[in-house]
């Protein structure tokens, strides 16, 4: 016949007011008294956990060597088992756990449906307004390119004379690749302006030095056979081709600004 115990500590308190050598191991109440002069491992080891919880003792690598044999002896010796009761509190608790857990899940799957559709108002919200913004930048964003054209197309007609002016110089340098062709170009000019003007007299730009060029001025050779300051090819960097040989009909600011650019592309050589 088993006895029952409520607890670990009423198998403690029998076995400490005897003699006996009551232990506990899973629920179960060994009685090792008639044992105790045959363990191998000596009486003074029993009587040193006399009372306890041989969970951690039996198959303990350090104290045991895991004989499957120490199970079939202790069972020999079963004299009681362990009811560990469950508390009215706890029991309670567990209850009321159980009963309120459909509650709560018809709660939050409520709460979960007014979420989603909650996001899906303020999703198509966002997109209406995103589609709005579009629209507006993309209003925005066609003003803009229109200006852009205007003012692209303004700056094409206020750069075409000076690009005129330029290509035609550019042509006029281009042929100029030695000093023979300097020569034969400054004489044909020469003849040219004669004619026009009835006279020797060549207009060009000239500066006074490589330094002080920025302010052209404007100087008149009376005779050819003067000797120019000047050697040919220095002449032909600063010499403004006329504005009848450019055939060009432009007012004296144009020739000016035409001048100006002939010397700004000659300073880089
Ligand atoms: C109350 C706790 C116990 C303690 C502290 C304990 C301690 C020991 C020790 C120190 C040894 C010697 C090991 C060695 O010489 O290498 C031993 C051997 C042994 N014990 Fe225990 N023992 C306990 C309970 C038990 C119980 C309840 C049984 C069986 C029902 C048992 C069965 C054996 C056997 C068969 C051996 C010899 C073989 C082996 O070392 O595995 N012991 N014990």
């Amino acid at each position: 016949m088993l006895k029952k115990y409520s607890s670990i500590a009423q198998m403690q308190q029998e076995s400490s007011r005897s003699d006996r050598f009551l232990f506990a191991y899973r629920n179960n109440v060994y009685d090792l008294t008639h044992f105790v002069d045959d363990h191998p491992g000596g009486r003074f080891s029993l009587q040193t956990f006399k009372g306890k919880d041989l969970e951690n003792i039996l198959f303990n690598a350090s104290i045991h060597r895991h004989q499957p044999s120490i199970l079939s002896t202790l069972e020999q010796y079963k004299c009681g088992i362990i009811e560990a009761k469950i508390p009215q509190d706890s029991k309670s608790k567990s209850q009321a756990a159980t009963t309120s857990k459909p509650n709560t899940t018809q709660k939050n799957e409520k709460t979960c449906k007014t979420q989603l559709t909650d996001d899906k108002t303020n999703r198509s919200n966002i997109t209406s307004k995103s589609k709005d913004s579009i629209q507006q930048h993309s209003n925005l964003l066609s003003i803009e390119s229109n200006q852009v054209k205007k003012s692209n197309l303004k700056q094409t007609s206020k750069t075409k004379p000076i690009t005129q002016a330029e290509s035609i110089i550019a042509e006029s340098t281009k042929t100029i690749k030695s000093k023979s062709d300097l020569n034969i170009l400054n004489q044909q000019r020469l003849q040219q302006t004669s004619q026009i003007q009835g006279s020797s007299s060549l207009i060009s730009i000239v500066s006074n030095t490589k330094n002080s060029h920025l302010s052209p001025q404007i100087i008149q050779e009376e005779d050819e056979s003067q000797p120019s300051p000047l050697n040919n090819a220095q002449k032909s960097e600063y010499e403004l081709i006329p504005e009848d040989n450019l055939n060009l009909k432009v007012p004296i600011l144009n020739y000016s600004l035409t001048g100006y650019l002939k010397l700004k592309l000659t300073l880089k050589n």
